[in-house]
Order: C-alpha cells, then sequence, then structure tokens
C-alpha cells in the first residue's frame, strides 16, 4: 500500500475526535487495516464491531505494531480507552464504522474503473457478472468481473472472497483501473451488503437476479437476508444509476419498489409482459438453445451454445447491465451468441462412448438444485442422475432442502460430501438423506462421481452438483485438491478404457 504515499485524516474523509488520543486532525496514515496481524508502522486501523469480536480488543495489538489512527465506534472506544491513553493515536468514532471504512477505502486508492455495475441475489451473480465482462470484452472494452471466481478478464488476479472487504476491494479497482481497465462487473454479496463492503464504490447500475434462501446461518431471519440484498438498491446504488431488476422473481417488484422510492431509473427483465427486455421463447438441444426476445418492440433471436433455461435469464439481465451502462443494444445482442459458459456453472466436462454426457455446476441452494436439474431436462432424453452434497459450518436447515429438490426432480440421486469442514461429513449426509431417502450414499466425492458415470446410459446425463468451479475438498482444517471436472474426465477415461 506504501506505493500509493500516504494520505492525511482529512484527506480520507475523517475527523478524529479532539477529546480522545491525540486529537490530531492532520495525523498522517501510511496504510489501512482491519486485521491488526496486518498492521504496520502509520497503518489506520479500524475496529470493526464483528460476529466473534469486537476489533476493539485487538487495539492494543495494533497500536503496539504502529497503528498512528484507530477508527471504531463508541463501544470499541470505550474498550479501547486504555491503551489509547497509553499511546494516543488519532482516533475517528463512526456510528457505522463499516461504513467509514468503506468510504475511506475509495478516498485511499482513489481510482476505481469508470463503469462498475454490481449484481446481488442469491443466485446467477458469478453468471451475470461474467456475461457482462464477456460482453464488453466483445464490445471491445477493457474489462473484468470480481466475484466467487476471482478478478477475471483484461485484468486477473484472486480476491478471496464473493464480495471482498473494502481494502481488498479498493485495492483490486484500482489496479484494474492501472491496468487500464474501464469497465468492472462485480458480485454484492448479502455479507458483502450487511458488512457495507461496497458502500465506497460508485455504481453506474446494479441487478438483482433472484431472492430464495441460503445463507440463514448467518442472517438471523428470511426477511433480514432480504434486507441486506435490497440495500444494494435502497442505499448502494447512487440516485442516477440504474437498476436492472429480473421481474419474474416474486421479489422482483419489491426491489424495483426500492429504486422507484429514490427516483432511480428501473429496466425490467424477464419473461413477464412488463419486462421491458423480454425472453419470449427458447428452444432446447443437446449442446445448448436457440432464444426469441424482445426489446423496445423488435423481435431478436440468437443461438446460445449453453446448456440450461437459467442461463438465458442470466444473459438477459446481462444484456440489460450492459446497456444500462452505456452500450448500444444492437451490438449487445449481435455478441450474444459468443457468450461462453461459467466455469463450474452447468459446465460440460466429459461425454461417455455411448454418448451420455457429465455436466459440472455450482448449485449449492435447493433453489438452484431444483434449477439445475429441471434446466438440464429439456437437453436430456434420458435419465437424470444427480450428484449432491452440502458444505459444513453453513446452513444446515437447507440440507433436507437440498435432498428434497434432489429426489423430486432427477431420476437418481447419489449423496455424497462437499466440504464438510469441521462437521461430521456422516451427519451431514444423513440430514440430506431424511429428504431422499431412495439415494445411493457414497461418501468419498471421487467414489461418487465414478459410480455416477458408470451408471450412464445411452441418452442419459449426470449433474455433478455443489463445487462448480471450486479446486479443493474442505475437511476439518485441510484442504485436499479435488475438482469435479477432473474427476468427470477420469470417471470416464477410467470405464471407457482411455486409460
Ligand atoms: C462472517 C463474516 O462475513 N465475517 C467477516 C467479518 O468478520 P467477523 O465480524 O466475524 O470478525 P471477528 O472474528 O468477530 O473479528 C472482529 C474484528 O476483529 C478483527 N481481528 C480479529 C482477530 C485478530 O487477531 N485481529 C483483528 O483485528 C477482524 O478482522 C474483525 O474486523 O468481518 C471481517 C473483516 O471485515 C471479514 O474478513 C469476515 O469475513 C470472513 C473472513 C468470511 O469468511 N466471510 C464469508 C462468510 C463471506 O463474507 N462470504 C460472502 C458470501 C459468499 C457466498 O455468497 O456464498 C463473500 O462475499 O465472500
Ligand atoms: N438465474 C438463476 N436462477 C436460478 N438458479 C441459478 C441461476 N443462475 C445460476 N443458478 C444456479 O446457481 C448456481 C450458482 O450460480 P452462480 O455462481 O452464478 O451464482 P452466485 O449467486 O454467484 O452464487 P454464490 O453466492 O455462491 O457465489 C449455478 O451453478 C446454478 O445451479
Ligand atoms: N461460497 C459459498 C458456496 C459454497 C459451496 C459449497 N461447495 C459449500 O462448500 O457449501 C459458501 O461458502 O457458502
Ligand atoms: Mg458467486
Amino acid at each position: 500500500m506504501g506505493r500509493l504515499g500516504t494520505k492525511t485524516l482529512t484527506e480520507l474523509g475523517l475527523s478524529p475526535v479532539a477529546s480522545l488520543g491525540s486529537g490530531k486532525l492532520d495525523t498522517r496514515v501510511t496504510g489501512l487495516s482491519v486485521d491488526s496481524r496486518k498492521v504496520a508502522e502509520g497503518h489506520l486501523f479500524a475496529a470493526l464491531p464483528g460476529t466473534q469480536a469486537h476489533g476493539a480488543d485487538f487495539v492494543p495489538a495494533a497500536l503496539k505494531a504502529g497503528a498512528a489512527a484507530i477508527l471504531t465506534d463508541r463501544l470499541g472506544a470505550q474498550r479501547a480507552a486504555e491503551a489509547i491513553a497509553a499511546y494516543q493515536p488519532a482516533v475517528v468514532l463512526a456510528e457505522d464504522p463499516r461504513q467509514a471504512l468503506a468510504y475511506t477505502a475509495a478516498l485511499w486508492f482513489e481510482r476505481q474503473p469508470e463503469v462498475v455495475a454490481a449484481v446481488t441475489g442469491t443466485n446467477g451473480k458469478t453468471s451475470v457478472a461474467t456475461f457482462t465482462r464477456q460482453i464488453w470484452t466483445l464490445l471491445g472494452l477493457e474489462a473484468v468481473n470480481i466475484g466467487t471466481t476471482g478478478v477475471e478478464g483484461a485484468f486477473e488476479t484472486g480476491s478471496g472472497h464473493t464480495t471482498p472487504e473494502p481494502i481488498t476491494l479498493h485495492n483490486i479497482l484500482h489496479d484494474a483501473w492501472e491496468h487500464g481497465v474501464t469497465h468492472a462487473a462485480m458480485e454484492a454479496s448479502s455479507h458483502g451488503l450487511a458488512q457495507r463492503r461496497l458502500d465506497g464504490v460508485r455504481l453506474a447500475a446494479a441487478a438483482f437476479t433472484n431472492f430464495t434462501q441460503d445463507h440463514l446461518d448467518y442472517h438471523a431471519t428470511f426477511e433480514e437476508y432480504f434486507a441486506a440484498k435490497a440495500g444494494l438498491f435502497a442505499r448502494v446504488l447512487p440516485e442516477d444509476g440504474v437498476a436492472v431488476i429480473n421481474i419474474d422473481d416474486p421479489r422482483g417488484p419489491e426491489i424495483e419498489g426500492y429504486a422507484a422510492e429514490r427516483n432511480i431509473d428501473v429496466l425490467r427483465v424477464g419473461r413477464s409482459e412488463a419486462a421491458d427486455l423480454r425472453l419470449i421463447a427458447q428452444r432446447f438441444d443437446a449442446t445448448g438453445m436457440d432464444v426469441r426476445f424482445d426489446f423496445a418492440g423488435t423481435p431478436y433471436q440468437t443461438r446460445l451454445n449453453l446448456i440450461g433455461g437459467f442461463q438465458a435469464e442470466n444473459i438477459m439481465l446481462s444484456a440489460g447491465l450492459a446497456m444500462a451502462c452505456g452500450a448500444e443494444p444492437d451490438r449487445i445482442f449481435e455478441c450474444l451468441h459468443d457468450l461462453k459458459g461459467v466455469r463450474g456453472r452447468m459446465q460440460h466436462a466429459a461425454t461417455r462412448d455411448n454418448g451420455a454426457a457429465v455436466f459440472v455446476d455450482y448449485a449449492h441452494t435447493p433453489d438452484a438444485v431444483a434449477t439445475a436439474i429441471k434446466a438440464l431436462r429439456p437437453h436430456v432424453m434420458g435419465r437424470i442422475i444427480a450428484v449432491i452434497g452440502a458444505g459444513g459450518d453453513r446452513d444446515r436447515t437447507k440440507r433436507p432442502l437440498m435432498g428434497a429438490a434432489a429426489a423430486e426432480h432427477a431420476d437418481v440421486v447419489i449423496v455424497t460430501d462437499d466440504n464438510p469442514r469441521s462437521e461430521d461429513p456422516a451427519a451431514i449426509r444423513a440430514e440430506i438423506l431424511v429428504a431422499c431417502a431412495s439415494a445411493l450414499e457414497v461418501g468419498d466425492r471421487a467414489e461418487a462421481i465414478l459410480r455416477g458415470v458408470d451408471a450412464l446410459q445411452a441418452g442419459d446425463a449426470l449433474l455433478i452438483c455443489g463445487k462448480g468451479h471450486e479446486t479443493g475438498q474442505v475437511v476439518g482444517d485441510d484442504v485436499f485438491p479435488f475438482d469435479d471436472v477432473e474427476q468427470a474426465s477420469l470417471a470416464v477415461a477410467a470405464l471407457d478404457g482411455a486409460i
């Protein structure tokens, strides 16, 4: 962070409290940290209230490491009073220190790509962000997508989180800008919105995909989870931005209401008559689909080499976002047939000698499991075999619902492990199996995939759900290399005699 020089608190939009610590307005800081273990000499340490602790408990460690200023809330200042009195740093108090940190990080890093769009919703964020980036790239623009799969496009790096915390996020946006990136599409996770991680980003547009159950381990209620997502439109998107909303989702009109309250322009997308960009028809075959849609009274038809009807919904939202950010509709529509599938989302992984295909998908919520299996159905004449599992240390209530979704929509279900983390894998599988008793239980994921591939007859398809682009299986504190696409290819090769 040193390469950005130093800045005074005033330059960072912060005013220290005169009666606390040094009270010095012109305190210069050399960088920002949210974790005491990363504080360097002269840093501003943001001591944030957390789920496990209050960052204030680490103020003594941060000051010992050389922090020159502390950003916290009233409670934090009280908890750290002794260390503040001893070290006399500048102390900035904020009612919402996470939001203050987001604004400060934006001022610290100064630059971001000229056009940034954000996508929220339970499912489809990575897909919409990636398709939007692909559209921009096909239009000749320097573009990236930022989210679960890292930073991809004209500038590439890891991101760690779906929505990185503000210091990392603004660092990425600055570096992307420095590499000449003018357009960025980012994911706004509910954690990210609840923790104000993207409040400092200047958005040109924001999209809403859909809303169903997930993350009830973090959000106290379903409504709290929705309120976090709605914050993108009720708070983060500026009034001159454009909201691009999937109007088919039952919560779409509510999101539109939040935008309307702030006089934000809305572009409605969906199959409903009310949509501005309207999906009219889809025709499926083994390798993709033809889609027909309408914009401003003109019908368009194009080929999408993608599996799954919902991909067309995601692509319509992406086209809407690109439009909302200023691209010419006709030019956007012309490039749709060149869009490539998103890694680990209905990705074709392998084909058996008998023609049966294997797909890898990131479905890890009840809705996504149902959607993914149903979406595969029109492309497949035979049976659908689904491999599912649920993550440990995550929303437990979704497990039986995922089992029920698989049992209802697939012909054969195999229940296996998906990142058990600190939990007992067999106990997780049991919670899924409650709702799909006739499923086959195979704990070892490689073996589950092998068994699924082995069961494939001509015309069947195997859908491996849950890990998508992931490259590891998290067991306890260990991460074992594991890639569903690779395992599918190995299984096909082993069974069909290629190796
Ligand atoms: C549950 C969650 O979102 N936690 C985030 C939250 O941490 P927390 O409130 O639990 O922190 P805490 O452990 O109580 O500690 C309080 C504060 O003390 C600080 N601390 C802690 C220990 C120490 O030695 N020194 C120190 O300074 C912490 O940095 C924190 O600021 O605030 C931290 C700092 O802003 C985040 O790094 C942290 O993200 C953690 C790493 C995380 O794993 N988050 C995941 C669940 C997440 O954000 N996922 C979403 C969604 C993914 C999806 O859609 O599926 C994502 O956007 O990636
Ligand atoms: N529009 C959609 N409607 C319903 N399900 C979808 C939709 N788009 C994607 N999915 C399902 O959700 C899974 C995850 O898709 P994607 O990664 O794009 O979503 P995400 O919102 O980024 O997820 P995460 O929050 O885990 O990062 C896909 O593999 C697919 O099964
Ligand atoms: N980013 C999400 C998706 C995880 C997908 C699944 N593979 C799991 O481990 O539950 C999470 O951490 O909840
Ligand atoms: Mg994602």
